[in-house]
């Protein structure tokens, strides 16, 4: 239920009502020189590393989340921001330095082990289960949650049978496609039904008709268990489609958390503009000049978002004068998640800059 104080972290100990997952001041960091960092992530801003040599990473920078029951939640966010590592805290994978996850009542940072008991969580790897075949990674994945052989057996095959895995079922996940073995692992995660469900970018690789699958599997199981859903992403499509509600992550931060519709008003005055240039834009050209330090660069695509009447103009100045020839393409579109995320990003960016 909203009690209307939604936005305010709750009272230490009064569980919100309805709220499946509270999570408050998430805090991990990655020691200098620990693991591998991924290529081309640097951190910015005043906890900003050396991009020569390893470093402390904050990939957890005091995180709160609050998710309702029943509820497809997702985190977007770009490469490094810290999603993953989210997840592996909320699975009890990962242990965060400080702050508190609260699943069902579990406190899942003094309880690790919990988690395997009220989350079904799909990673970004399959490797534990890439020696096994489908059907057997869907069985074992049913009895090491408790099912008994005959149960584990029955779940298995609903859940072939319901992804249309059945004709691939004694193949192992290691000799599929790479569409395939995600279907097949998110099968798995699937048997043994858990109250939560986490999954880690579920439909990477999958073409329209496996995704099609995925979502309404978790629509079924929402609607019939309450199955609550927390889902990462990088696909602002995916996102606005499916999701109720989003968290934002960039560098170990929320920086917006809303429902898609909520989080691309922030952006409704504006509208995005879209330029390809044939070669390098005619930066001698003084409209042009002007665009630039308002442009996402990205090769030889220029992405700006602008308020609807400067919008106009600059098209209706484009078109009409000698930096046309330049052009190889444009496009004029309304804001869309991804608008919203560098509106958020950039405006974080500025602020550390200033
Ligand atoms: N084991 C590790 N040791 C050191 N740094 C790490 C480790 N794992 C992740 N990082 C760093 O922590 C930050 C967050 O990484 P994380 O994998 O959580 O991001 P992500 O949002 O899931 O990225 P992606 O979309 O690429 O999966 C990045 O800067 C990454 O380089």
């Amino acid at each position: 239920m909203n009690t209307g104080t939604e936005d305010q972290a709750p009272p230490a100990g009064a569980a919100v009502r309805d709220t499946v997952c509270t999570v408050r001041g998430l805090i991990r960091t990655y020691p200098a020189g620990s693991g591998t960092r991924r290529p081309g992530l640097r951190r910015r801003g005043p906890a900003a590393v050396p991009a020569a040599g390893p470093a402390a990473v904050r990939a957890s920078d005091g995180i709160d989340l609050d998710v309702a029951r029943g509820e497809l939640f997702g985190i977007l966010g770009p490469n490094g921001a810290g999603k993953t590592t989210l997840v592996r805290q909320l699975t009890g994978l990962l242990r965060p330095d400080a702050g508190s996850i609260d699943v069902l009542g579990h406190d899942l940072v003094r309880h690790p082990d919990r988690a395997a008991r009220l989350i079904g969580y799909l990673g970004q790897e399959s490797t534990a289960l890439d020696e096994l075949t489908v059907s057997l990674a869907a069985e074992t994945t049913g009895r090491l949650r408790g099912l008994d052989a005959a149960a584990a057996r029955a779940a298995r095959d609903a859940v072939l049978d319901e992804l249309e895995l059945a004709p691939i079922a004694s193949r192992p996940i290691k000799r599929l496609s790479g569409g395939q073995r995600r279907l097949a692992c998110f099968a798995a995660t699937l048997v043994g039904e858990r109250p939560v469900l986490v999954l880690d970018e579920p439909t990477t690789g999958m073409d329209p008709v496996a995704r099609r699958a995925v979502w309404a599997a978790l629509g079924r199981r929402r609607a019939e268990n309450g199955t609550t859903v927390l889902l990462v992403t990088h696909n602002v499509i995916e996102a606005e489609t499916v999701l109720d509600r989003v968290a934002v992550l960039d560098q170990g931060r929320v920086i917006a958390c809303d429902t898609p519709a909520g989080l691309r008003a922030l952006v409704a005055d504006e509208v995005r503009l879209d330029l390809v240039w044939r070669a390098d834009p005619p930066l001698d050209l003084p409209e042009i000049a002007a665009l630039k330090p308002l442009a996402d660069i990205s090769g030889r695509r220029w992405t700006l978002r602008l308020p609807h009447d400067r919008a106009r103009s600059t098209v209706a100045a484009l078109t009409s004068g000698p930096g046309y020839a330049a052009l190889d393409d444009f496009t004029l579109a309304t804001p869309s998640l991804e608008d919203v995320y560098l509106a958020l990003g950039g405006r974080a960016k500025g602020l550390v800059k200033a």
